[in-house]
Order: C-alpha cells, then structure tokens, then sequence
C-alpha cells in the first residue's frame, strides 16, 4: 500500500469531533470556493455521529454554503427508511436540521422500502454515482470527492468491507452489496476500496481502546484479508484521526 498515513491524537472524543469538525469545515469551504461546490462521503459508526453533530454545532458552520454540499455515504445498512440503524438516518439525527442542505445532493443508500435486495440497492447506488459523474462531465463512475470520513472497527472493518470477506479485494465493482455480516444488521450495501480510495482527502475518525488492535494493524499495513481499513489512501492526503486511547502508551 502507497501513500503516506498520518496519525494525530486527541484527548478524548469530544476534543477528536471537534478537530474534524474544523478540518471538514476549512475542506469544504475551500473547494467551494474553487468550483463553487463540494462533494463529502460520510460514515456511519459512533465517531461519524459525533462529528457530524459537531459540525453543526460549529460557530465556523456558515462558512460553508450547505446548500451546494453533495453528500454521498460509504456503507449503509439494508433495512428499513425508517430504522435507528440506518447510517443515512443517523447522519440526519446528528445534524438535527441545523444544516441546510439540499435534499437533491443528499444521496443516501436505498433502504428495504424501496428495493427488494441489497444487490438492488448497490446497483441503483452505482446508476446514482454514475448520474452525478456526467453531470460533471467526468469518467469513471462517480463524481469527484473532495473528502472521505470512515470509521474503523474494532475488527479492521471499513464501510462494510469486513475481514475475510472476498469483497475488500473486488477491483472492479464501485458499490456491492454485503450479507452475513458479522456486525448487525445482516444485509449492507458498502462502496469498495476503489471507490473509497478515489476521494482527495480520506480521514479515519476512530476512537476508543477497544479499537487500538485496528488502528495498530492499520498505521503497520496489515494485510488486507485481516484488516480491510489497510487498505484506505485517498489521492491527496489519508489522516487517522484518533483519541489517544487507540494507541500504544
Ligand atoms: O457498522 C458500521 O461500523 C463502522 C464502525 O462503526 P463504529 O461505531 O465502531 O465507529 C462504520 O464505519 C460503518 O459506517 C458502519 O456501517
């Protein structure tokens, strides 16, 4: 794996939300500055919620134009629209409408409300991508993505890209859809390495000592099949954003 991976620690959670808060907000504030919009994929998972909900708590917050924010998310949950379980409806609970987003550049992952199966998600997510790629009149199936917020888990999970699974070596699919997962719920629909690994910047946002195996295995570039989050770089910068705890004394 090329690329160089940073690792900045903070003392505790709420010190590590709002330091990604005030990254994201400089991020995508100057590239709407440049091209007078900006692409963010999020993450489901603890820290994502807590970054999110620091964002909009910001004094920085209008900075940004939210209205010219698209948002994409890496994994989402198959289950109902309406479920707590849902990474798209947690995002929305963490930003508790102080962010005035336009709901056509908020693309969630289909739920079981509107697709039979998980496969039929992923394939309306990729028609989605692929839509927003020829609106900007670019190749390769998905539009540009300024900035990349993941979680890890304490297993080296990514997206839904779990260790052991065939999926975290797939090179030609963008989205897949996951069963069996060994974290609940079952069903997923998940962006690939590719995918994720198109996006400028890429940030890890982890925190725990439960996780501290993970981002070990990570920071040494494990192999993939054990710790799928080894093989995270983005294009321009790739940061491992953790409270202290996740790292050896
Ligand atoms: O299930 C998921 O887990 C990971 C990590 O979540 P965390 O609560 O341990 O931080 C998350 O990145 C992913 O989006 C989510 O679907």
């Amino acid at each position: 794996m090329s690329g160089h991976l940073e690792t900045i620690a903070h003392p505790d959670k709420a010190a590590l939300a709002a330091d990604v808060a005030d990254r994201a907000l400089t991020v995508l504030a100057a590239a709407q500055e440049e091209r007078g919009e900006t692409t963010v994929v999020l993450t489901g998972g603890t820290m994502g919620a807590a970054a999110l909900a620091a964002l909009a708590a910001s004094p920085r917050r209008d900075g940004v134009d939210w209205s010219r924010v698209n948002v994409w998310w890496s994994d989402e949950r198959f289950v109902a629209e309406d479920s707590p379980e849902r990474n798209c409806r947690q995002a929305a609970d963490a930003v508790a409408g102080a962010l005035s987003l336009n709901p056509d550049r908020v693309h969630c992952m289909g739920s079981t409300d509107d697709f039979a199966t998980a496969e039929d998600a992923a394939e309306d997510y990729r028609h989605e991508l692929a839509a927003a790629a020829d609106a900007e009149h670019r190749a390769g199936g998905h539009p540009r993505f300024d900035l990349a917020l993941l979680g890890l888990g304490p297993d080296g999970h990514v997206a839904s890209l779990f260790p052991g699974r065939p999926h975290v070596h797939d090179d030609d699919a963008t989205v897949l859809a996951v069963h069996d997962s060994p974290k609940p719920p079952p069903d997923r629909v998940t962006m690939t390495l590719p995918l994720i690994n198109a996006a400028e910047q890429i940030w890890f946002v982890v925190a725990g000592a439960d996780k501290a195996g993970a981002v070990a295995a990570v920071r040494a570039g494990a192999p993939l099949d054990g710790t799928p989050g080894a093989g995270v770089r983005g294009t321009e910068e790739t940061l491992l954003l953790v409270t202290e705890d996740c790292l050896p004394r």
